[in-house]
């Protein structure tokens, strides 16, 4: 294979006159434009050869296609590869060489059979799968549409209903389902998958089986009338679910289009709105985040060295509290065999009961069997006392956010760990290296930040310090894989990346409101850019006890860009502490439903007066985009500063870390992709600006000002940004 090219197929002829073809480009076999240029001339060739009656497609190493190569998306928005010419794959070559064929095409489907890779077997007139085949379109994740014929081809071969579902919420099936929906038309062991494939196609050259084009079927589609409701349904669903994208209603425009006016109007509008989604700004920011998620694990100098993870057999939790229930949740779940240790009977009884509650949670909803409940249950054993810890791999400390409190256990644990056990901590702001001051393992370490619900939330924050081993951060990452957490290795630092990049959030929020902002308003403006909630209703969520314990670390580590407001602690002084005393910035109902508060006004208020602020007439009747400026901008102000102090090595990490830690939409490609799309003048000159007038809080870091003044992009490594300059 020549070194530039990406993938290739091949093609053997048997003696039975099938030719296999199969799909090669490591590791999921992605369809690049290699990939399917080849079996273009592999048709061509094997449609013209006599000694070739039919044909099977497979894909190589178990795997039949992940589909289209998405970094090809990428090349043709960066421009450096010409798209060609519309409809070519999808109707050319997949359309009229394959489906339309004198010879009858078969999938062999071992493994993926994903988005363009489904699309391909569709295409062909019969699919035969192993068992454990997934089968899905889930090109909507990624801010395309399905583009090779899917819009078509799966509402005719599931039914209209069901090819919604599929295509609109990215999830796969599995073969046994994609057999009882008309999907696949045979499951058979991996063993058989070949010479089944090879006899079907054969059975049908000789009419045993039906030869079937997915296109041309009607029978699964419901009348008109039916399926414009249907379609209607759809999009409103859509609309209101994901109010910032267009794609998924121009992939509805593509499917109705088939419905009303024919298949090959459709494939030809497929083709038309698949090439104009590439360009919008969402499905930039969609495969960017796909990229950058798989890029998390690549960290110079740790996971280039060839180490291998060590076997973690046993893990040891500190606490039984929300956090601490929370990750033994998430590490049973995994079935990693956990002792949860706490203080005294009453809250080890609890903290066992928050875990049996996680769990029954999963049993209500049917995800989770009695059987399997009462088998993951029985991983958690409960403890007092250290005994039981001489034989752990690994500890995680989650206790109260208290200095002493940490380092007299870290100096306990190396007692009575082996000396190979990692110890971690749960901490979200405290310096690790505070927390073990008092022990001679500064090497075995490790900050292991999750976040909360702990088995729900999908980050795990891994923070390293200076002397922590690079052994140890590799068994890390190897435990958040098989947690299913996208682990984010950081420096440590007060608040490591998450919380650092986001306490001006919130600071932002409440400056405003006291210089007049309504915050019910910034609340709606920050949910309607697409985070899943504003900052008051998230302190409310978090409760003030945190809020205010957070607060005093910044406070106390950035004094000279903390803005102080009184607001929270003044509610917190009248029994306010948010959602769970039903009383914080809104009121709750016993439904936790939130409501407004005429009352807030009284603390905003008195907060007012404390710190000796005015209203401002221009920050009471700021507009939506200039809310999101003054919130944002802070935020980027100081990923910035975490991105050049090196707690990030990857400007793509701290993208990664406010999709997945803060919930920032992962359309807008995380907080530096979408301040790059910005552009640093533009948010060095508000930011700047606003220091002038309001003060310090705002204003540009360094690394900031230097990007800005030139327009150089902030998620450029430091080496190229300064050659760009
Ligand atoms: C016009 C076009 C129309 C068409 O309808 C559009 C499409 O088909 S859109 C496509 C629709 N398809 C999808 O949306 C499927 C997207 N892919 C997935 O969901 C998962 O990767 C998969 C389930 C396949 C494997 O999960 P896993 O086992 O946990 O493994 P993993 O996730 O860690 O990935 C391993 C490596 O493979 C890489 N890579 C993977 N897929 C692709 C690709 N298509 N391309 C390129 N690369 C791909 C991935 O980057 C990683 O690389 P690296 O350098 O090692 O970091």
């Amino acid at each position: 294979m020549d070194s530039r090219t990406k993938g290739k197929t091949v093609m053997e002829v048997g003696g039975d006159g099938v030719a296999v073809i199969t799909l090669i480009n490591p590791p999921v076999n992605s369809l690049s434009f290699d990939v399917l240029y080849n079996l273009k001339s592999n048709y061509e060739e094997a449609l013209s050869r006599n000694d070739v009656k039919a044909i099977v497609i497979t894909g190589a190493k178990g795997k039949f296609s992940g589909g289209f190569d998405i970094s090809g998306f990428g090349e043709i928005q960066k421009g450096t590869r010409k798209e060609p010419k519309v409809g070519y794959i999808s109707i050319d070559i997949i359309t009229d060489l394959l489906e339309a064929a004198r010879k009858p095409s078969v999938a062999a489907i071992d493994g993926l059979a994903l988005g363009g890779g489904l699309e391909l077997s569709m295409a062909c007139h019969a699919r035969i799968s192993t068992p454990g085949a997934q089968l899905g379109l889930p090109e909507l994740q990624l801010g395309v549409i399905p583009g090779f014929g899917g819009t078509q081809r799966l509402p005719r071969l599931v039914g209209l209903t069901k090819a919604l579902e599929m295509i609109l919420t990215s999830k796969p099936v599995r073969a046994e389902e994609g057999h009882s929906l008309g999907l696949i038309d045979a499951v058979v062991p991996s063993a058989e998958l070949l010479t089944t494939a090879r006899r079907w196609a054969l059975d049908i050259v000789e009419r045993r089986k039906p030869w079937i084009s997915s296109l041309l079927k009607t029978d699964k589609l419901p009348p008109l009338g039916e399926a414009r409701e249907i379609l209607k349904f759809a999009r409103g669903q859509t609309r209101k679910q994901a109010p910032n994208m267009k794609h998924p209603l121009m992939c509805l425009d593509a499917l109705e289009t088939g419905i009303v006016s024919g298949p090959r109007v459709g494939l030809e509008k497929e083709a038309e709105v698949g090439s104009q989604v590439i360009s919008l700004d969402t499905t930039k920011g969609l495969i960017h985040v796909f990229f950058s998620q798989r890029g998390t694990v690549k960290v110079p100098g740790v996971t280039d060295r060839g180490l291998m993870p060590r076997k973690i057999k046993k893990v040891a939790i500190i606490g039984g509290g929300l956090m601490g229930s929370g990750i033994a949740t998430a590490l049973i779940l995994s079935s990693y065999p956990v002792i949860l240790k706490e203080v005294n009977e009453k809250f080890l009884e609890a903290g066992i009961g928050r875990v049996k509650a996680n769990l029954q949670s999963r049993v209500r909803k049917g995800s989770m069997s009695k059987e399997k409940f009462e088998k993951t249950m029985s991983l958690l054993k409960g403890s007092l006392d250290y005994e039981s810890f001489r034989d752990v791999d690994m500890v995680i400390e989650a206790v109260i956010e208290n200095i002493s409190l940490k380092q007299q256990i870290f100096a306990d644990l190396e007692k009575y760990c082996p000396q190979h056990c990692i110890l971690a901590s749960n901490t979200s702001t405290i310096d690790l290296n505070k927390i073990g001051e008092r022990t001679k393992s500064q090497d075995r370490i490790v900050g292991a930040h999750f976040f909360s619900p702990a088995h729900v939330m999908p980050l795990l924050e891994i923070v390293r310090t200076n002397h922590t081993s690079a052994q140890v951060i590799v068994d890390l990452l190897d435990v958040g894989k098989k947690i299913k957490k996208t682990p984010v290795v950081v420096g440590n630092c007060t608040g490591f990346a998450v919380n650092r990049m986001f306490f001006p959030y919130t600071q932002a929020a409440m400056f405003l409101v006291e210089r007049g902002a309504d915050p019910y308003l910034i609340d709606s403006a920050v949910s309607k850019f697409g985070m899943p909630m504003g900052p008051f209703r998230l302190c409310d969520l978090v409760g003030f006890g945190v809020a205010i314990a957070t607060a005093t670390q910044f406070i106390e580590n950035f004094p000279e860009r903390t803005y102080k407001s009184m607001i929270i602690p003044l509610m917190q002084e009248d029994k306010r502490a948010g959602e769970a005393t039903r009383k914080g910035f809104y009121l709750y109902d016993d439904k936790r439903k939130a409501k407004p508060d005429p009352e807030l006004k009284k603390y905003i208020e008195k907060a007012r007066s404390i710190s000796g602020g005015n209203v401002d007439p221009k920050l009471v009747k700021l507009s939506e985009k200039e809310i999101i400026e003054m919130t944002f901008f802070p935020v980027v102000n100081e990923a910035c500063r975490v991105f050049a102090e090196g707690i990030a090595v990857k400007a793509a990490d701290l993208d990664i870390a406010a999709i997945m830690g803060m919930g920032f939409p992962p359309y807008r490609g995380g907080i530096m992709f979408w301040a790059d799309s910005i552009g640093s003048k533009y948010i060095y000159s508000r930011l700047d600006e606003w220091s002038k007038t309001y003060g310090d809080f705002f204003k540009p870091c360094a690394f900031l000002a230097e990007r800005g003044s030139k327009g150089a992009p902030l998620s450029a490594p430091v080496e190229q940004a300064r050659s760009r300059l």
